[in-house]
């Protein structure tokens, strides 16, 4: 049975509300017949193959008799999930993780259909195995757990061949492409070719959180090589086994790949995806205004955790203004942490009028190398315009650590995007108690799990109840007791990059402005309750995420009309577009996303 509790468990009203209108779906053209049908997981329904449609597309005899509903096979696959979980009961963290990945990744390989479906109801729950943290630990194990290609793989051998190779891809459509070199995947470092698990999952998000259908996404793996010496010297890794191109020869490979995919897909949207930092801000600078692309590790980081860091202001009863006088400490001075501490000024010196200059003050940056200074030999150019004039820090210098920085600044918010595990250490944590803030905030957003900054555990324990915590994986609340809940916020760039790309999708613009990226993080701001923030809790559930989505992808449609950027989508064009109401462009939104259902299938040849 088709269990009732089953839709009163989740969040979406409009994913129950398709459940149930979602009888007659469209037809889907195949090109393939027989048993093509059943190892095309796109097309594959499995024993849910109708009879009729056994006849028409010569299956009969190639399945057992019996017709299976979509319902029952997803009550079939959830059962054995289930037993799955008890019979792997007490074994080790990873081998579990590991297995439930497995087990959703063999769904995923033959029927995409009840995949996503299981993937979009169960959302809460398998967005940790199929996305951080568990991917970190697939990415790691790739080349041992590799069964079968998802995506496409470039590599530095295929310069000169892209522009063909980009039509070896079977789909005619493509909208959206995750792209990585595998260079600083997660906190885990240098995985070469290994990174694919990255923006694998991201897709899984993209379709499981904004709809986009899985026939038009494209995980890329753009292989130049890896630095990774113990994976140079694995007999099993798949990837090129030289070290990484560098300079000019590593940004011909991005080229020429940027290039094949706008020939094809001129529409196409790229993310890029866990580049090291060098490459990351290089490429963003570079095709940004050619390209319809976005740095998520730059770009949609930065969004959450502004959001996130006005929903601290909130937490403390005062008014988003106050923002201007937040101290604000963000330890990581890579792609993601100076991306968030740009767009934290930005809002600054909007909220308050000042210059950007201005609005530097009460900000304090540290790297592997202590707090960063003008006065640092060998400084970054992507850090120097955050670091801080000596004579704006007394009592701190050159280098300080983290706790010196910490005791000294009383910091409103002390913000991780180091992709150490634990740096906020108990001293850290405690000398927290002291901020000048009467909710000081901690985000540990370092991914996976074990590169977070601290335990939110810890957190609670160390720095005091009072605090607002956020991670970038999840943690389990914590209870504190006497019925009292330390609420664990997820501060992951999962609540906007789906919005980010399906609203860009939807407005047909060809570019990605930063006026966009900034209306889909006011939306993320704005969109949590002020009961709810009052209580210490900043993002909404991860159950709630294609809700989220639908707000923030209309959010950035909006914009790009706004910018005059929007040249519509299908039959809707920009004059449209431009007269959608908020509303109506939300339910536009909304409507736009893909909803797995079997399709009747009619075969042509
Ligand atoms: N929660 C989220 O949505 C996101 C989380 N992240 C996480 O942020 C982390 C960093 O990512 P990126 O900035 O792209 O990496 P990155 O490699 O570009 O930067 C890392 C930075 O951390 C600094 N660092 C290293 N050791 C340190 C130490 N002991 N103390 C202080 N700073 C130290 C380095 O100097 C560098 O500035 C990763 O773990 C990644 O998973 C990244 C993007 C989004
Ligand atoms: C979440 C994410 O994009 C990262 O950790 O790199
Ligand atoms: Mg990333």
């Amino acid at each position: 049975m088709w269990k009732l509790a089953r839709f009163a468990a989740s969040s979406n009203n409009l994913a129950r509300s398709r459940r149930f209108s979602a009888a007659i779906p469209g037809p889907c053209i195949v090109h393939k017949r027989g048993a093509d049908i059943l190892h095309d997981p796109w097309f594959n329904k499995d024993t849910g193959f109708p009879l009729t449609e056994r006849d028409r597309l010569g299956l009969r005899g190639l399945l057992p008799p019996r017709v299976i509903s979509f319902e029952q096979q997803y009550d079939r696959f959830m059962n054995s999930f289930r037993s799955l979980e008890n019979n792997t009961q007490g074994q080790p963290d990873k081998v579990v993780s590991l297995a439930k990945w497995r087990i959703l990744n063999r769904l995923h390989d033959r029927n995409e259909t009840l995949y996503y479906r299981v993937l979009i109801d169960n959302i809460k729950e398998f967005a940790p195995i199929i996305y951080t943290p568990t991917v970190g630990l697939v990415c790691q194990n790739y080349s041992g757990l590799f069964r079968r290609p998802r995506g496409m793989y470039f590599s530095a051998k295929d310069k000169g061949e892209m522009m063909s190779m980009i039509y070896n891809w079977p789909a005619h459509e493509v909208d959206m492409i995750v792209l990585t070199d595998g260079s600083r995947i997660l906190g885990l470092g240098d995985l070469g070719v290994q990174g694919i698990g990255i923006p694998i999952g991201k897709l899984d998000v993209y379709v499981a959180a904004a709809g986009i259908n899985p026939q038009r996404i494209l995980p890329v793996m753009l292989d130049v090589g890896t630095n990774n010496q113990k994976l140079l010297e694995d007999r099993l890794y798949l990837g090129l086994r030289q070290p990484r191109l560098e300079g000019e020869e590593y940004l011909s490979i991005v080229d020429e790949f940027m290039e094949a995919v706008h020939a094809r897909w001129p529409k196409a949207i790229v993310q890029f995806e866990d580049f090291q930092m060098k490459w990351a801000f290089e490429t963003l600078e570079r095709y940004h205004k050619r390209f319809c692309m976005f740095n998520d590790d730059i770009q949609g980081t930065a969004g959450v955790a502004l959001a996130g860091l006005l929903g601290t202001v909130r937490a403390q009863g005062r008014p988003l203004t106050d923002f201007v006088n937040q101290k604000i400490v963000v330890v990581g001075a890579g792609s993601a942490g100076l991306g968030v501490l740009k767009m934290a000024i930005q809002a600054v010196a909007r909220i308050s009028g000042c210059s950007e200059l201005a609005a530097k003050s009460q900000f304090y940056l540290i790297d592997k190398d202590g707090l960063v200074t003008t006065e640092r030999n060998n400084l970054d150019p992507a850090a120097a315009p955050f670091a801080k004039n000596p004579r704006d820090i007394e009592g701190l210098t050159e280098g300080a650590s983290i706790i010196e920085v910490v005791k000294k600044v009383k910091p409103h918010s002390l913000l991780g995007l180091s992709g150490v595990g634990g740096i906020f250490n108990e001293e850290v944590l405690k000398a927290m108690r002291e901020s000048v803030s009467t909710k000081p905030a901690i985000f540990a957003m370092s991914n996976p799990t074990m590169n977070a900054e601290c335990t939110a555990i810890d957190a609670f324990n160390h720095a005091g109840e009072n605090i607002v915590f956020a991670s970038g994986s999840p943690f389990e609340n914590v209870d504190l007791g006497n019925g009292k809940v330390g609420h664990v916020n997820q501060a992951n760039n999962m609540y906007l990059f789906p919005g980010i790309g399906l609203g860009t999708l939807l407005s047909g613009a060809h570019l990605i402005t930063d006026g966009m990226l900034q209306a889909a993080s006011e939306c993320l701001a704005s969109y949590m309750a002020e009961e709810d923030i009052l209580k210490g809790i900043l993002y909404p559930s991860v159950n709630s995420i294609r809700d989220v989505t639908a707000e923030v992808g209309a959010a950035v449609l909006r914009a790009a009309v706004e910018e005059e950027l929007a040249e519509g989508h299908g039959d809707v064009g920009p004059k449209e577009l431009s007269h959608m109401s908020k509303d109506e462009t939300v339910e536009y939104v909304r409507r736009n996303m893909w909803y797995p259902v079997y399709s009747p299938l009619v075969h042509e040849k």
